[in-house]
């Protein structure tokens, strides 16, 4: 199979049980290369814990996972960078160390750990400044830049604009924008339909733990209804 055949990402009818309630019950989740893909659905839909599938952390009961092509392993995250929602940085180091840190844990240099912070956008003048003291919206993008510093391929995003103000937002946005046009793939989960419809190329909806649509944006008028209809009102 040819390289541009395999997909970033590819899940297909995924099944998981936790706790003894089957969690996931028919995922299906499709990532092309170079584009960036919205992963939609409601508090407790199963977002993350196909994510955890996806990085490997939980191995499905049924169903295919494959990313670039293969089952999740250590070795993809060479080519895989990940933000969560909560900060996983260090609050009382500096940016410039917390990225240093990040850097020399994955086997490389400082040249990566500035280049990472340059990528993003984030100004030297508070590479010094110890991470607890930024905005949130800095946080964020210290954090997109740890997530960076092996310049990946595919980036899993959880809620990137999250609890962010409007400027904030718009600053994430247009980075995710660049790194598409740097040629990387973006999967991110949101609950911001607005945010979604403008940075998404496709958005996959999840509900109940089975996926009930899949989007292209540019040809869907009116996202949020587009999203109740796909997962049903709840009366
Ligand atoms: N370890 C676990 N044991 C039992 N149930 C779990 C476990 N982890 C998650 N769940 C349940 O699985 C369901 C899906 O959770 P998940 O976190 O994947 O949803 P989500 O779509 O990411 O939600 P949110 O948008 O709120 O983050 C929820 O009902 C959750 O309570």
């Amino acid at each position: 199979m040819g390289v541009e055949e395999v997909k970033v990402v590819e899940v297909r009818n995924l099944r998981k049980s936790l706790g003894g309630r089957e969690v996931l019950r028919g995922v299906n989740l499709e990532v092309e290369r170079g584009e960036i893909h919205g992963f939609l659905g409601p508090n407790g839909a199963g977002k993350t814990t196909t994510l955890r599938n996806l990085l490997g952390l939980l191995r499905p009961d049924a169903g295919e996972v494959r990313v670039f092509g293969r089952e999740p392993s250590r070795d993809m995250f060479r080519r895989v960078g990940v933000m969560f929602e909560y900060e996983v940085l260090n609050p009382d180091w500096t940016v410039i160390e917390n990225l240093l840190f990040c850097s020399y844990a994955r086997g490389l240099g400082e040249a990566e750990a500035r280049e990472a912070l340059e990528r993003v956008g984030f100004g030297r003048e508070h590479w010094d400044k110890k991470f607890k003291e930024l905005s949130k919206g800095m946080k964020r993008r210290v954090s997109l830049a740890s997530a960076l510093v092996h310049d990946p391929e595919l980036l899993i995003l959880d809620e990137p604009t999250s609890g962010l103000d409007p400027t904030a937002r718009i600053e994430i946005r247009t980075l995710l924008l660049k790194l598409k046009e740097d040629g990387k793939t973006v999967l991110f989960s949101s609950h911001d339909l607005a945010e979604v419809q403008k940075v998404a190329d496709r958005v996959t909806v999840i509900a109940g733990g089975v996926t009930r649509a899949v989007f292209k944006v540019a040809e869907v008028e009116d996202l949020e209804e587009a999203y109740v209809e796909a997962v049903g009102v709840r009366t």
